[in-house]
């Protein structure tokens, strides 16, 4: 066990690709899974999303803003993404990029990452924008699988996100495929109250 050892830095795993430990503090973490849950008991639930192939996916989510259901976008919104998030994205991309360059998010997904669940690798591509994505963590740690635009293989790098991490991926990065092997179940401070792992990503759609 390193854990705690080292100090997780600041990095670019590549190009367009940025990772910040620990960008939210404690009490901001604690807002936002306090936020999520809050999510959860309006119109919107967390539910297991089925695939077009059948496939039900381990991890639950809801869908803020404009609504994705695989693999598109609808019309409809559902739940309006709340203008603290849409802000919360655009700080995101300034400290990831030293600019928001005026990103302007209109959908957010929030994964919840209970016992066992993962995710796998994907490209984000049913946005017509290429403004980047942008990913929070809260609660356990997990790995994320940061790949390439070619396909789902190798060669890809391996992230370890914590609670309050912020990663960015646009630019270059933003077609790439990436997923989430693995969550280490229990590795969240206890004192955020939350079992398991939750991810909010803000994107930007491009549609009017
Ligand atoms: O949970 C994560 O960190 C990644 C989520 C993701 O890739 C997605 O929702 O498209
Ligand atoms: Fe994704």
């Amino acid at each position: 066990m390193t854990e705690g050892l080292f100090p997780r830095e600041r990095a670019e795993p590549a190009p367009g690709a940025v990772h910040v430990p620990g960008w939210l503090p404690l009490g901001r973490q604690r807002e936002l899974v306090a936020a999520c849950r809050e999510f959860g008991r309006g119109p919107l639930a967390y539910r297991h999303t089925v695939l077009p192939g059948g496939g039900v996916m381990s991890v639950r989510s809801l869908c803020l803003g404009r609504t994705w259901v695989p693999y598109r976008y609808l019309d409809s919104v559902v739940v309006e993404l709340p203008e603290w998030l849409v802000a919360l994205g655009r700080a995101a991309v300034a400290e990831a990029y030293g600019s928001d360059g005026g990103f302007a998010p209109d959908t957010a997904l929030v994964n919840f990452y209970g016992d066992g669940a993962r995710m796998g690798m994907h490209q984000d591509k049913e946005e017509r924008s290429g403004a980047p994505v942008v990913s929070l963590s809260l609660g356990d740690r997990c790995v994320f699988r940061l790949g390439n635009s070619e396909g789902r293989g190798r060669p890809w790098t391996d992230v370890e996100l914590a609670s309050g991490d912020l990663f960015v991926f646009g630019r270059e990065s933003r077609w790439v495929y990436h997923g989430v092997p693995r969550v280490f179940p229990g590795t969240a401070d206890p004192s955020l109250g939350l079992t398991g792992r939750l991810n909010i990503t803000l994107r930007e759609t491009g549609r009017p």
